[in-house]
Order: structure tokens, then sequence, then C-alpha cells
């Protein structure tokens, strides 16, 4: 059944829908299965994602057409079409008239991925109206909670030098807490690595005291504040509460240096705005761990690490794994860089749409995946600024010396871009930053040919 007279306007112009802010507006990358028509396949999509199913219903009436999703633009050249989807077909609480994630989710890349005449969809961005702004929660707390925590500027607070805790897991909580507290002596932030929680071997009640006793420890001895991300992930809510509230009780007078790391694309939204609701006071970590079944460049269906990262920031991520734009161990590109700036700017030009946040406090960019002192430089060139958190695990636990030396590298090298300095003449003044080269050496191979040579007698 063609459903292209009902689901599709191609008169519709994006500026007035854009003025009207009465829609979600989604573009899509969409091939329809051989045999379809792109505007009839579309117009099934833009059914299925709203108000219709693929037969004509006896129970439709005026109203329900008024709410139906409407393909405004296809090119079918490039396989990319456009839809509007009317504010009003998306849930509400009852408790408090907001929107949720979920329904967005449900309707805008829901059914419509598993559908008979779709070969292939994939979301690759989507503009909210300054309404939906109003009702996303966004973020409670953002990085500059953290520079004021660390004694910082609140603006331009530069870079936050963090880790995770490696190995991944088989730390028993003694090993777990000298580990944190070995790298807390030269850096800022760490994290929990993402499916590290409450393990027979390391079971949070033991580790939680003992992390603590490690970052008071670091404090002392350094006379730096420290900041530690706690992963409270966990299928019921009830745990995650639980969790939250006992490790915010064992922190006692230093809980505002705790950050919730929670993992949101395996647990979902909710999993997001329970820690975003329940812990409004601390930072909310958003660790998207799985995401590549859906945002790799090879999916060609789900929606792209930029969506993905857009949603986090209405959701009320304070921080979001980003990726490592080519210079980390995960897949990505230069260009990623669009997936960083859509989330901390108020106003940006995604792939599609131009965003406005009006004042939506930003989610900071969280480079994770293979980093270490040696790929930072020419990371932040890339970026343009170094405002981020970096957790770099096997970069600081790598490190030849030791992961406090480890840490400094890290700084190291953001003090070497920052000035604009060479990195090899760096190393020749920074010995953390010149370990850094020893120790890992293919990096160092790949990066700086015949650093060896040049850094020969002073190291
Ligand atoms: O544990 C790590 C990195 O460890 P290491 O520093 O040892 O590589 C993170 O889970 C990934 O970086 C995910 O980040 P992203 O989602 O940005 O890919
Ligand atoms: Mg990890």
């Amino acid at each position: 059944m063609d459903q292209s007279s009902r689901y599709a306007d191609l008169s519709l112009k994006e500026s007035d829908l854009i003025a009207g802010g009465h829609h979600i507006l989604v573009a899509y990358t969409m091939r329809p299965k051989a045999g379809y028509g792109y505007l009839s396949a579309a117009a099934h999509f833009a059914a299925e994602s709203s108000t219709g199913t693929n037969v004509e219903v006896s129970t439709t009436d005026e109203f329900t057409k008024g709410v139906d999703a409407l393909v405004y633009q296809i090119d079918e050249a490039r396989g990319e079409m456009r839809i509007a989807y009317p504010l009003d077909l998306f849930d509400r609480n009852i408790t408090d008239g907001r929107m949720m994630m979920v329904s967005f989710l449900t309707l805008a890349i829901g059914n419509n991925q598993g559908m008979g005449d779709i070969e292939c969809a994939k979301m690759i961005d989507f503009w909210v109206p300054p309404r939906a702004i109003q009702l996303f929660d966004g973020p409670a707390k953002d990085i500059s909670d953290l520079w004021r925590i660390l004694g910082r500027p609140v603006k331009d607070g530069g870079y936050i030098a963090g880790t995770i805790i490696k190995p991944k897991l088989g730390l028993r909580p003694e090993p777990f807490a000298r580990a944190a507290y070995e790298f807390w002596l030269g850096g800022d932030f760490i994290k929990n690595d993402e499916p590290q929680g409450n393990q027979t071997f390391a079971p949070m009640k033991k580790v939680i005291p003992l992390v603590y006793d490690a970052m008071k420890r670091a404090m002392d001895e350094t006379g730096q504040a420290k900041l530690f991300s706690a992963n409270i992930t966990a299928d019921d809510h009830y745990e995650m509460i639980a969790r939250g509230e006992y490790i915010l009780e064992q922190f006692g007078p230093d809980a505002d240096k705790v950050a919730f790391l929670v993992d949101g694309y395996v647990g979902g939204p909710g999993m997001i705005t329970t820690a975003r609701r329940c812990f409004s006071s601390q930072y909310l970590h958003y660790h998207r761990a799985g995401h590549g079944a859906v945002t790799s460049p090879s999916s060609k269906r789900g929606y792209t690490a930029y969506v993905l990262a857009k949603m986090s920031r209405l959701q009320g991520a304070s921080g979001i794994h980003v990726g490592t734009m080519g210079y980390g161990k995960m897949e990505g590109e230069k260009d990623d860089r669009a997936i960083a700036y859509i989330i901390e700017r108020d106003s940006y030009q995604g792939p599609v749409y131009h965003q406005e946040w009006y004042g939506m406090k930003p989610t900071t960019p969280i480079i994770s995946g293979g980093m270490n002192a040696l790929r930072l430089p020419g990371f932040f060139q890339n970026l343009g600024h170094g405002n981020v958190i970096n957790t770099a695990g096997g970069g600081s636990y790598g490190h030849i010396d030791s992961p406090a030396a480890g840490a400094l590298s890290l700084r190291q090298a953001y003090e070497c871009w920052k000035a604009g300095a060479d990195p090899i003449e760096w190393a020749r003044e920074h010995r953390e930053f010149a370990r850094a080269f020893e120790s890992f050496p293919g990096d160092a191979d790949a990066l700086f040919p015949g650093w060896r040579d040049k850094l020969a007698g002073h190291r």
C-alpha cells in the first residue's frame, strides 16, 4: 500500500517547520529493499514511526492524522530522507509533564529498524525545537563544577588528566586502591572501568572505603583535590540508588569529588535519568560501551555517534565519551570533532541541522580509548582546545616508571600542545613525557620518526 499521500508532504519547507517549533526533525540515510519505491518506502517508514501501520485502520480519525509524522524531504540519489515528528507524538511524564528520551527512541528509531521493505535506515541528525529543550532535563552538573573543585578557573579550566583502573577486571580491593593512589599522585580523575562494580572478588563495600582512603592520602600528599567516577550501573534502579547512596555516605565530606558512571548505551535512557534525577548534585559520567553496534560507520542501521552524544546532553549527561577522533585505539575520524562540538557549545551546525541549546548546560567530551601522552598533542591540535576529561588507562598504567609518571606525562603532553612546542623539544625538558617515548615505542616510531636519535642523551 502506498501511504505517501498521507505520510509525505514534500511541499513542506524545513525553514517553516523550524520557525513553527512544533516538530522534532530527523534526518536519516535510508535505502528501500529492491522493488520498493523510495517515497512510498519512506512514507511507510514515517507511518510505522508515528500513527500508522501497513494497512488503513478503521479507528483512525481526523485528529489522528494531525499527529502523523511526515516525510518532508527525500534525496533518492544520496539515499537520504527527512521526517517531521509532531511534538504531541511524544510521551510525557505523569509526574512532571516532561519529555523522555525513550519515547523519542521508540518512535524515531524503533519498529522502523526492522521493516520488510526497508533495506537499512540510520539516523544521522535530529533537531529539537526550543519547547523540547525546555522539557528535557539537560545536565545538572558540568565540567565547570569539576574545575571549581580542582581549584581552577571555572571558564577554560583546561585539561583534566584521568585514568581508568586497569586491569579491567581481576584486581582485589587492596591492589585496586593502590592503583588508584599511585595514579592520583600525578593525575586528577579516576574512573571505574565500565564493567567494574561489585564482583565477588572486589566487593564494593570493601573497595570504596579503600578508594576513599587512597584519595585522602593522595590529596594530603599532593595538596590537590582528586576526583573519582564510580560505576553505579545496575539493571535495577533500586540497586543503582543503593550503590550511589552507599558511595556518597562513604566519601562523606568529600562526596562532591565523586562522579557517577552509568553504562548508558547498554543500560538505556532510564538508567541515565535515574542517575540524573536521584543524584543531581553529582557529575554524571555517561559511558557508551556497546554503542559501536549501532554507531559504527560499518553499521547501516541505528544512529551515529553524533546522534548518541546529542541525545545524552538532552538526557542530562555531564560528560560522555566521544571517541578519540582517530588518535586512539577505537574507530574514529578526525572530523568526529562535531561529536564534541554539539555537546559543548550553545549553538552548532551539525551534519544536517543547526541546533541552538538556549543555555542548556554543556556535556563534557570525555576522550578515552588507547590514548597516551604521545597521542595527545595531535589530538588537541585537531580538536582545537583542551577543555576535556581524558582517561588513559593503558597510557597511565603502561608508563614504564609508574602510574604517577604516566599521569604527569599526560599533563605535560597537554602543556606541550598549549605552549605550541615541538614534542621532541618538550621531551628534552620534561622527563615523564620523554619516558612515554620509551614506554610506547610503537607509537613513538609512528608519530615521531627518528625520536631515539633526537632524544639520545636526554633520557
Ligand atoms: O576503558 C576504556 C579505555 O581504556 P584504555 O585507555 O586502556 O584504552 C574505555 O572503556 C574506552 O575507551 C571507551 O571509550 P569510547 O566510548 O570513547 O571509545
Ligand atoms: Mg573501558
